[in-house]
């Protein structure tokens, strides 16, 4: 048995400071990198990035749909992107946003975070407006496998504000009490944009991570990051993409400049 997802996401912020890079090979960026938008293309971005960022990142988050536009050609460009984060170091979060019935989610558990499947990551987003009831085989099947997941709370586009602001309690609720007891970190997380101006719940009393995207290309900044999750700074991921993948040539630096601004806002 490892380590838990919670446990090993704790010790990987502590030594490498607290970003996610968001891995999304959209054919602006592609294109952008000087490469063709084929399953070629992908290959050749995702290892560029893998190398680039693999020991400045605490996590690495390819964006499924990106490579589910080649169908199995692309999945099979994910499938060997997993596997090589998962041999470089950063834990890797494979977003995909899945969220249905209980036996479907037992299918896309077995999918993305069973150790023996090709895509197995260390942990995946999920939605829960299919009630959060519905996701709790998936989190059992996490848990068993010492992964993770990021369930969607109030996420950092605008059009989500009014559905989410109804719901986003029971959301909450729901994580805090599968991570309660869990030392030092729980291993269910949510997801709280960057970019919103109240989470609407204490997100101290979760005791689990907290993925925030919308730095950079979205407009929240890092010191928009330490402002709100200031009560959480132990357990916060911002996380950006487009920012950071706009060139191939300045991936690098930008990357340690973000990773540097963030751990800065989020210290004490
Ligand atoms: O789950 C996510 O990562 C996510 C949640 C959210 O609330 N907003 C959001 O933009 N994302 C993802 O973050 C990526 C976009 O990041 P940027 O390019 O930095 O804006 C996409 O892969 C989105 O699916």
């Amino acid at each position: 048995m490892t380590e838990s997802f919670g446990t090993r996401l704790r010790a990987r912020i502590d030594k490498y400071g607290p970003l996610c890079v968001g891995l999304d090979p959209s054919p602006e960026l592609l294109h952008a990198w000087g490469l063709d938008d084929s399953p070629a293309g992908l290959e050749h971005f995702s290892r560029g990035v893998v190398d680039a960022v693999s020991d400045l990142a605490a996590v690495v988050k390819p964006q499924s749909a990106f490579y589910e536009r080649w169908g199995s050609r692309g999945v099979a460009v994910l499938e060997r992107t997993v596997a090589d984060l998962r041999d470089a170091g950063p834990l890797v979060l494979l977003d995909v946003k899945r969220g249905d019935v209980g036996a479907t989610m037992a299918a896309y558990a077995e999918a993305y975070l069973d150790r023996g499947s090709p895509l197995a990551a260390d942990a995946v987003t999920l939605s829960p407006y299919l009630g959060f009831g519905s996701l709790a085989g998936a989190i059992t099947s996490a848990l068993a496998a010492d992964a993770g997941v990021f369930v969607l709370a109030r996420t950092s586009n605008p059009e989500g504000a009014r559905l989410q602001e109804a719901v986003a309690g029971e959301i909450y609720e729901g994580v805090r009490a599968a991570n309660a007891g869990r030392d030092p970190l729980g291993s269910v997380g949510v997801v709280v944009g960057a970019t919103v101006t109240d989470p609407g719940y204490p997100l101290d009393r979760l005791n689990g991570p907290i993925l925030a995207p919308g730095l950079g290309a979205q407009g929240a900044t890092p010191a928009d990051v330490g402002r709100l999750f200031a009560s959480v700074r132990h357990a916060v991921l911002p996380s950006a993409s487009r920012s950071l993948l706009a060139d191939q040539t300045g991936l690098r630096a930008r990357t340690e400049r973000y990773r540097d601004e963030c751990a800065h806002y989020l210290t004490p």
